[in-house]
């Protein structure tokens, strides 16, 4: 471990103020494999105080307007953004991510969060229906639902996690905020952030540690009734089993093994800067990655070759570096983790055409020991093989061809996930058809990631359990109860 005095410590924020922990977990920089800071390792007993907190803190904030809570969250859009560009950095740094994705996406769409769900929550109206043959009318009433976990991943730190707090606070509720270990920075950044933005002490409570330990501890504590989860599923199983014995809320956000699917009447020149993107975009680490393309048969060598040359200029580079188009992966493991899927593929005859063992990868010398890695792009490969059913989550991706449409929807539809797919054809008809054959929560066709946050987010089969967006979060972050009175 590098000397203690040059480490930056964080500390947890419970009840409006920061304190420390009594033991520690090293913290790395992707691009150069040092430790450079030091996160707390938190447990029941920090829960313990953010739920006391958070308790204190509820009767307050739930009984504030919407008009009221929605300033708040204005507010704090407006210091957000106004420190983007030191966010951008720390972000960049913590995560490996390239400073220009950080500056142009994380940020950003964080600064959004906060706009977008103090906007919305003024926009709900209540149900109403008569029974007048019996004098009786119903309605419907929504109340903040009280304390609620969020449980972050690594990937898209800030922008994931402000997903989760917007809402959960826009509709009146307490939170307490489990961020990644692996990237706790900016949430720590936002803590310092929320008294000047007029957040009451105890309404944002983050407590940083490990998934076992203070994940755990969060989700088996039966004053917190409601988990917003986003990450992988095995760890959504965990979350799942912890909180049946209190029928806690849960929504789970987990992974994909999404296809593009590409006919031959696609607009190549713009079908293929799109795939790349959407297949190495943040490293290939957004749940929304393609990582299976099936191209129609007659259009299979052109594409092939256009897409292996355009993966070729997507550059690899330290994370600072405004040219890069991709930075290092988030850790040591996880780059393991991906090499070993291009390794397994190779022992199971699939051909590599670009990328991990094939190009070279330069770097300077200070970041030789990063989680660096190539844009892979593998082929040859059927569709039983663990690269094209298991969510790699790194800049790995399977082409593969198709001769018809029933034939690729049934292909595209045989994996356990069912998160987002992006359909590629100048044919109306078809692309309607397709999209509405295909078990995935988000279709995008003739384009990847453009987000529409009124709409419902989430996936179906293995990508999850439940909706956010702008009214599906009101709908989770509330409970709705129908009264009748009989006149
Ligand atoms: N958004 C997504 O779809 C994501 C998918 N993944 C997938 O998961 C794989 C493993 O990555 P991990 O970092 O291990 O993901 P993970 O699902 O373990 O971590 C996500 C969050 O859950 C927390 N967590 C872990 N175990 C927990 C537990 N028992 N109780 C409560 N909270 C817990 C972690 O501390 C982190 O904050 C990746 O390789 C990728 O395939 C990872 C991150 C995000
Ligand atoms: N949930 C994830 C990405 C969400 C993106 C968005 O809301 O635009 C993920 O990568 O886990």
């Amino acid at each position: 471990m590098a000397g203690t005095k040059e480490l930056l410590m964080l500390e947890n924020f419970i009840d409006g103020k920061f304190l420390p922990c009594n033991s520690y977990i090293d913290s790395y920089d992707p691009s150069t494999g040092e430790v450079y800071c030091r996160v707390p390792d938190s447990g029941k007993e920090e829960i313990d105080a953010a739920v006391q907190a958070a308790r204190r803190a509820f009767p307050g904030w739930s009984s504030r307007s919407p008009q009221e809570r929605s300033q708040v969250l204005n507010k704090l859009a407006d210091l957000l953004e106004q420190s983007l560009e030191e966010l951008a950095q720390a972000e960049s740094r913590d995560q490996g991510k390239t400073l220009t994705l950080a500056r142009t996406m994380d940020i950003p769409r964080s600064v959004q969060n906060f706009r977008f769900f103090a906007s919305s929550v003024l926009h709900y109206t209540s149900e109403c229906t008569q029974m007048d043959h019996l004098g009786c009318m119903h309605y419907t009433v929504r109340t903040p639902v009280g304390i609620a976990g969020l449980i972050s991943p690594w990937n898209l730190p800030l922008y994931l996690l402000t997903w989760k707090i917007a809402p959960a606070i826009a509709a009146g509720n307490t939170v307490i905020a489990k961020p990644s270990e692996l990237t706790s920075v900016t949430a720590w950044m936002l803590c310092k952030l929320l008294d000047k933005a007029g957040v009451p002490p105890g309404v944002v409570n983050i407590v940083f540690g490990t998934g076992p330990r203070v994940g755990e501890a969060l989700v088996s504590h039966p004053e917190v009734p409601l988990i917003s989860f986003t990450g992988s599923q095995p760890t959504a199983e965990r979350i799942t089993q912890l909180s049946a014995p209190h029928c806690k809320k849960l929504s789970l956000e987990l992974g994909g093994k999404n296809p593009a699917i590409i006919f031959e009447d696609a607009n190549l020149d713009e079908c293929i800067p799109a795939t790349v993107r959407s297949s190495f975009a943040n490293q290939g680490e957004i749940c929304l990655c393609t990582s299976r393309i099936f191209v129609q048969k007659s259009i299979y060598s052109e594409f092939l070759k256009r897409f292996v040359e355009a993966t070729r200029k997507w550059k690899v580079s330290v994370p600072s570096d405004p040219s890069a188009s991709m930075g290092a992966l988030i850790s040591k493991a996880h780059l393991e983790k991906v090499r070993n899927y291009v390794k397994k593929a190779l022992t199971e005859g699939a051909r590599i055409q670009c990328g991990e063992g094939v190009d070279e990868l330069h770097l300077p010398a200070r970041n030789q020991a990063g989680y660096f890695m190539l844009p892979t792009v593998i082929t040859d490969i059927k569709d039983e093989s663990c690269c094209m059913r298991e969510e790699i989550f790194g800049p790995v991706t399977c082409v593969t061809p198709f001769h018809n449409e029933e034939e690729v929807i049934q292909r595209a539809n045989n994996v356990k996930y069912g998160l987002a797919a992006t359909v590629w054809s100048r044919d109306v008809g078809r692309v309607h058809r397709v999209a509405k054959k295909l078990q995935s929560g988000l279709v995008w066709t003739n384009c990847w990631l453009i987000r529409e946050l009124n709409l419902p987010f989430g996936g179906m089969k293995s990508s999850g359990i439940g909706r956010e967006g702008a009214k599906d979060s009101y709908d989770f972050f509330t409970e709705i109860k129908t009264i009748t009175v009989k006149h």
